[in-house]
């Protein structure tokens, strides 16, 4: 039996989604051995400040071992978070196949009489250490407080049972993926919180002249997640920011016709710049490039560089 090797971060998000990946790879390919390698990334060994993170440039703060595992081929597939894998891959490794997305949007997590964003007291302590949540959220309700919160899902969930903060902000999709659906209070819409661009879908990445692994990636790609996810991370590198930057995008397609939202706020929420770009599923690039093009007119460099900053 041919044996193929996913590696993967060992959070438990990370496992949970890489066993979803091999559960699927295992119904295309019966005759293939899965196993499972957890690589640990200089996010996983370096919880430092946000700052810290900017400093080294956002690029692949949660990749670069699994891309290295790749390249020395001591794995063959790798699964990630598509929102943290940057927009262009190294040289010799390719975005090979991209699965289903779950759902894209973000949730509140609240204690009692917090679960509704819209009904939340001014003052509310809210946590989340994504610039974009936050900008958003002060662009959105400006009288709440935004508290860094850092770690992995249950960390994050633990602080509800401590007397620091009032509710969280999560991606749907890491909840859903652990099995813990249950704990969502409110889905929280894209027009007042436009989802990271990728958020909710994975990437499977190989070498890029690796046929075999290729293609058996290649069998749960899904085709209208990869040209939703193909307008957003288009319009994310159009601006020339990375995960770091408030920026949102959310793509749909509805018979054939994909609509694009792309969102550039100032840090704080006091701007936020937001427009629409629509054309044929089949054009996806050019309407992430046009969007960018569109914002970057209209004023959206000065808060990419300020994020940058
Ligand atoms: N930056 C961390 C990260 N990367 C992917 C997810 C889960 C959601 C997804 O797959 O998009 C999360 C956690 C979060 O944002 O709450």
């Amino acid at each position: 039996m041919r044996t193929v090797t996913v590696g993967t971060r060992g959070s438990t998000l990370a496992l949970a989604q890489t066993r979803w990946v091999v559960a699927r790879l295992k119904e295309e390919w019966p005759e293939t051995d899965f196993r499972i390698q957890t690589i640990s990334t200089g996010g996983d060994k370096n919880r430092g400040s946000l700052s810290e993170m900017a400093q080294k440039g956002d690029k692949g703060f949660w990749v670069k071992e699994i891309e290295d595992a790749l390249l020395q081929k001591r794995i063959d597939i790798a699964v990630h978070s598509l929102k943290d894998l940057p927009t262009v891959q190294p040289e010799g490794l390719e975005v090979s196949s991209i699965p289903k997305r779950v759902d894209a949007r973000d949730v509140l997590i609240g204690k009692e009489g917090m679960k509704k964003l819209a009904d939340l007291p001014k003052g509310a302590r809210i946590g989340t250490s994504s610039v974009r949540r936050k900008a958003f959220l002060m662009a959105y309700r400006p009288d709440l407080q935004v508290i860094d919160l850092r770690g992995n899902i249950d960390t994050r969930l633990g602080v509800l049972a401590t007397p620091d903060y009032d509710a969280i902000i999560l991606a749907a999709a890491g909840l859903i993926r652990t099995e813990m659906r249950n704990r969502i209070d409110e889905f929280l819409e894209p027009d007042i919180m436009l989802p990271a661009p990728g958020q909710g879908a994975l990437a499977l990445e190989t070498r890029a002249d690796d046929d075999l692994n290729v293609e058996v990636a290649y069998a749960i790609h899904d085709h209208t997640t990869d040209d939703r996810i193909t307008a957003e991370r288009e319009f994310l590198a159009g601006l020339g920011a990375g995960c770091m930057a408030p920026v949102g995008a959310h793509a749909t397609i509805k018979g054939g016709v994909l609509t694009l939202e792309g969102w550039v706020a100032a840090l704080d929420g006091t701007k936020v710049i937001r427009a629409t770009s629509i054309g044929d599923a089949g054009e996806c690039a050019d309407i992430g490039a046009e969007l960018a093009a569109d914002l970057l007119d209209r004023g959206a460099q000065a808060l990419v560089d300020a994020a940058h900053e």
